[in-house]
């Protein structure tokens, strides 16, 4: 059954694509990189920065929140927008990727993924049903089916039968999202590791089911980057034009720029929040490990063409010291110059699209990066 489609094609520059989606919290610009709070809040940034950096989309924790402090507390509460005052759209993930991730003692069967919470040790059963019945209670305006990702490298078989259950899992998710309200949405998630074929069949599986949104899971799991780009031209195509594509947990401005290039709309990444409170600033020239020592008697700000204050009116020697000390104000200050650089760069992305000079600004961008002198 063919899902309504919340999405608008602005302008198309070779693969690449500008565009609009529609949500029930709000519109989102595409290509779009939407940053990750973690447990309902974006570390060591109040949500008017987010806002301010030009972030229309968020995403939210399912894993996390429905540990603590549970998803029928925050629905009950209102949902998240309320539970945290970020009133513009989220986007949860399934939680699955999660279990494996950070859970112990966890298992995949046909019905679900159980684990102990990290939290009080308590055993959980996370299946596609709960999970689409968390991530409704949550109230995010973009859901994404329960599947299971297999890290690179892998055997065949492990990625075939991985990418199988999680065609399973996409039918049940789908089953058990059909009550949502007009305007929310469902993506799901292409799996298949770094096997072209594979890809495909998952890819072919999902579109025949139809969705809201196709993600591309299944990467940025340890494969090379080349690897990455491969499965992303080999999967893109595979997806219809007119709907997004999700490119989950991706990642430094090089992998986005190359999968913007290769038709990809919608990113997430805790790199730059990450990064920023290890003391890693993103500029518009690369990156800048401000715990270097070379910054110590350095008073250029990091970027006086910046855009963003925090990045034009503090000396690289204050911020080095900062790091250095421990303060959180460092942590702060670097999360939001990098949130607001990944902003920065994904609005530079969306305009050269719609002038039709992509090229020149992937050529451009590349070598400020590379330019080495900062
Ligand atoms: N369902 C699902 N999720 C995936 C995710 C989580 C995306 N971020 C969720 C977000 C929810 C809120 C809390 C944070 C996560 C991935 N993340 C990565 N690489 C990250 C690679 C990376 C990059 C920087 C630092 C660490 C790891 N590959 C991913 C593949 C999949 C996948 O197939 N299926």
């Amino acid at each position: 059954m063919t899902l309504p489609n919340h999405f608008e094609l602005l302008a198309t520059d070779g693969a690449a694509r500008t565009g609009r989606l529609t949500t029930p919290h709000g519109m989102v610009r595409t290509p779009a990189f939407m940053p990750v709070g973690t447990a309902g809040a974006m570390k060591g940034m109040h949500w008017r920065e987010v806002r301010e950096a030009g972030a229309d989309i968020v995403l939210g924790n399912t894993y996390h929140l429905m540990l603590r402090p549970g998803a029928e507390r925050i629905a009950a509460l209102g949902g998240l927008q309320r539970f945290t005052g970020w009133n513009g759209p989220m986007l949860t993930d399934s939680g699955g990727f999660q279990v494996m991730s950070l859970a112990d003692l966890r298992k995949v069967s046909e019905h679900a993924v159980t684990f102990r919470s990290h939290i009080d040790g308590a055993k959980v059963e996370l299946s596609p049903e709960r999970s689409i019945e968390v991530q409704r209670f949550l109230g995010s305006d973009i859901a994404m089916q329960m599947d299971e990702c297999v890290r690179l490298p892998a055997e065949r078989d492990d990625i075939e039968r991985a990418m199988r259950l999680s065609l399973r899992w996409a039918e049940r998710s789908k089953r058990a999202f059909e009550s949502a309200p007009d305007g929310y949405m469902l993506f799901g998630i292409v799996q298949g590791g770094d096997i072209p074929q594979l890809r495909h069949a998952s890819a072919q599986g999902l579109v025949e089911m139809g969705f809201h949104g196709y993600a591309i899971g299944g990467l940025a799991v340890g494969e090379p980057q080349a690897v990455m780009l491969a499965m992303i031209d080999e999967t893109a195509p595979a997806l219809p034009t007119d709907r997004p594509r999700y490119l989950m947990g991706v990642g430094t401005p090089d992998d986005i720029l190359e999968a913007v290039k290769r038709g990809v709309d919608m990113f997430d990444c805790v790199m730059p929040t990450r990064n920023g409170r290890h003391g890693v600033a993103f500029t518009r020239f690369g990156q800048v490990n401000l715990r270097n020592a070379r910054h110590a008697d350095d008073p250029r700000p990091l970027d006086e063409a910046s855009t963003w204050p925090s990045a034009r009116n503090y000396a690289r020697a204050y911020l080095h010291h900062l790091v250095k000390a421990g303060e959180t104000l460092g942590a702060m200050l670097l999360s939001e110059i990098n949130i607001a650089y990944y902003q920065f760069l994904m609005q530079g992305i969306r305009d050269a699209i719609a002038h039709g000079t992509f090229e020149e600004f992937y050529q451009r961008t590349r070598a400020d990066w590379s330019r080495g002198d900062i």
